[in-house]
């Protein structure tokens, strides 16, 4: 087990630190650790994702769900939060995603192209902005100058920067694809090179070793490979995403995995609202009690 990051040792600045302790220790457990649920998959996969239960298509329902659920902030784009976030004065923390993109395109040549910037963050009474990164394209060197621009003006008016590092393109995918140990860990070395606050990553399978380099040729378990990402983090917070729908089993034991690596919390959104009101409440609460078991004073 890894040990738990405290705000204190993350090299944040006053306003950073201030905006983060807003969203760790004044929303949701207020025990430190964090669960978030993102919004942002009408862009980046289409309406599709809402056919499963169509009210999960009406923001208003979303933001109502992450008040009632006890979520430490709601990631959404900068159309739902002009329109829609303050539909609730603010009450759940928001973080404001500055890029993002259709699935229309291919992934041969992943970028996210920025379409907002940290000043609207600021007007907006965001807490945190998010910047997908796509660790592995071969359009790094534009993303690279893309994030460098939108890392200083965080850096620049205090605001916390979380990185989704997503492993994309055609080299990745000989290296045993997106979600392989090889990536994964590769993508949170990057975010923490790169200087980000807060790093968002896929839970590694670390079965996924096949035409990944000798090194990374070991009989990992799950849980040594989300230690082993949590460390190549380093001084940077570890969300771990939820991906699409898997079983309730298979999340909690995700969930019980990368808290007991030392990730900072969840960014679940599918497997929380793809499913009736109810369900999606009772299945918040028991990622919650996984939470309340890890708490970093
Ligand atoms: O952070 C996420 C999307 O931005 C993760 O969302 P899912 O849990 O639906 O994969």
């Amino acid at each position: 087990m890894t040990t738990r990051l405290r705000l204190s040792n993350c090299g944040l600045s006053a306003g950073k630190r201030a905006r983060l302790h807003r969203i760790l220790y004044k929303h949701g457990l207020g025990n430190g650790t964090a669960l978030f649920l993102p919004y942002d998959q009408g862009l980046e996969h289409g309406p599709r994702d809402f056919f499963a239960d169509p009210i999960a298509g009406d923001p208003r329902y979303i933001i109502r769900l992450a008040l009632e659920g006890g979520f430490n902030g709601i990631a959404i784009q900068i159309g739902l939060a002009e329109k829609f976030y303050w539909d609730y004065a603010g009450e759940v923390p928001l973080i404001l995603k500055l890029n993002g993109k259709t699935d229309i395109p291919s992934d041969a040549r992943a970028l996210s192209p920025v379409h907002a910037s940290v000043e609207d963050a600021v007007r907006l009474g965001a807490d945190a902005v998010g910047y997908t990164l796509y660790v592995g394209s071969p359009a790094q060197e534009e993303d690279f100058a893309q994030y460098r621009v939108v890392r200083q003006e965080a850096q620049r008016l205090g605001m916390p920067l979380i990185v989704w590092a997503y492993p994309r393109g055609e080299a990745i995918e000989r290296k045993g694809g997106k979600d392989s140990f090889y990536a994964v860990h590769y993508a949170a070395r990057v975010a923490s090179e790169l200087g980000a606050d807060v790093v968002k990553v896929n839970f590694p399978h670390p079965e996924k070793h096949t035409a990944v380099p000798a090194d990374y040729a070991i009989d990992f378990s799950s849980q040594d490979a989300i230690d082993a990402v949590v460390r190549a983090a380093n001084r940077t917070m570890v969300l771990v995403s939820g991906g699409s729908r898997a079983s309730d089993e298979v999340m909690f034991e995700k969930a019980q995995e990368s808290m007991s690596a030392g990730a900072t919390g969840l960014i679940f959104g599918r497997n929380v609202w793809q499913r009736d009101h109810e369900e999606s409440l009772k299945f918040v609460d028991r990622l919650r009690q996984i939470l309340a078991k890890y708490p970093t004073p």
